[in-house]
């Protein structure tokens, strides 16, 4: 399927173009469809496809969940954008993570991000323009009020650990709090990664990864039992 829209920008690099989905995109899998939309919820999208993106906050009330449109956000007309929040401790690898999955480049050398940073990773999805605006995050203790101020209206929240440090993993669930404070309960998707695999042995990480999947459940059962009474979900978020 090809899009008969102006594309922005220079072409989007192959690997960013997703033209068919693995087979688990069955309704069965999908959180809500179409037809559980609120009606509030379907005109803010159409309004979305077809205007400005602002952020779109979901707030209950009693007839059901609504929709307001910020429209505090201006870029062009038609583009999809998501926002990506990358928390956690100092040092564990935040921006070296969004630098390979943007640049495909590494630095070994230690340059401590200060506030925030952000980068824009362009997709095309069956045809139609698509980007992530992902947010590097400091990890420094001294820096955390700059860059919680940028937690705000993210779609997706990525919690991240050193494996060779499990006392980083400890506190992921502080950082997940902090970040999902400023959000809408069930309006994002969360995942706890684990960084520097390369410096451990088979064992050493097995047993990591032992750690993160136990902490990672605990965390599920907890904040997905937050999303349940707002998005009354058919699936499950990633974590
Ligand atoms: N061996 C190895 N080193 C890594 C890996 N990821 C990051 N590093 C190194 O760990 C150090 C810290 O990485 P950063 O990406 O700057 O960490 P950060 O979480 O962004 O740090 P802050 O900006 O202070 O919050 C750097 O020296 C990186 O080269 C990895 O997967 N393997």
């Amino acid at each position: 399927m090809r899009s008969s829209l102006v594309p922005l920008g220079p072409p989007v690099s192959q690997d960013r173009v997703i033209t068919s989905f693995p087979k688990c995109y069955t309704p069965a899998a999908c959180l809500q469809l179409r037809e559980h939309f609120h009606g509030q919820v379907s005109i803010a999208c159409q309004r979305r496809s077809t205007g400005t993106v602002g952020e779109g906050r979901t707030h209950v009330q009693d007839d059901g969940p609504k929709t307001v449109l910020e429209s505090n956000t201006h870029v062009p007309r038609r583009l999809r954008l998501s926002k990506v929040v990358v928390v956690g401790d100092l040092y564990v690898g935040k921006t070296s993570l969004i630098r390979r999955f943007c640049r495909n480049v590494f630095d070994r050398n230690y340059k401590a991000t200060i506030g925030v940073d952000f980068e824009i990773e362009r997709f095309e999805v069956a045809g139609i323009p698509y980007s992530l605006q992902i947010w590097d995050t400091a990890g420094q203790e001294k820096f955390k009020c700059i860059a919680s101020a940028y937690y705000r209206g993210a779609q997706v929240i990525i919690t991240t650990f050193d494996l060779t440090d499990l006392q980083t993993l400890d506190h992921t669930r502080q950082w997940l709090e902090d970040a999902l404070q400023e959000n809408e309960p069930g309006t994002c998707f969360l995942f706890l990664v684990g960084t520097k695999k390369d410096l451990l042995s088979g064992v050493a990480c097995e047993q990591a990864e032992v750690e993160a999947v136990r902490l990672a459940n605990e965390m599920e059962a907890e904040y997905w039992g937050e999303c349940e009474g707002v998005l009354q979900p058919r699936g499950r978020p990633g974590l």
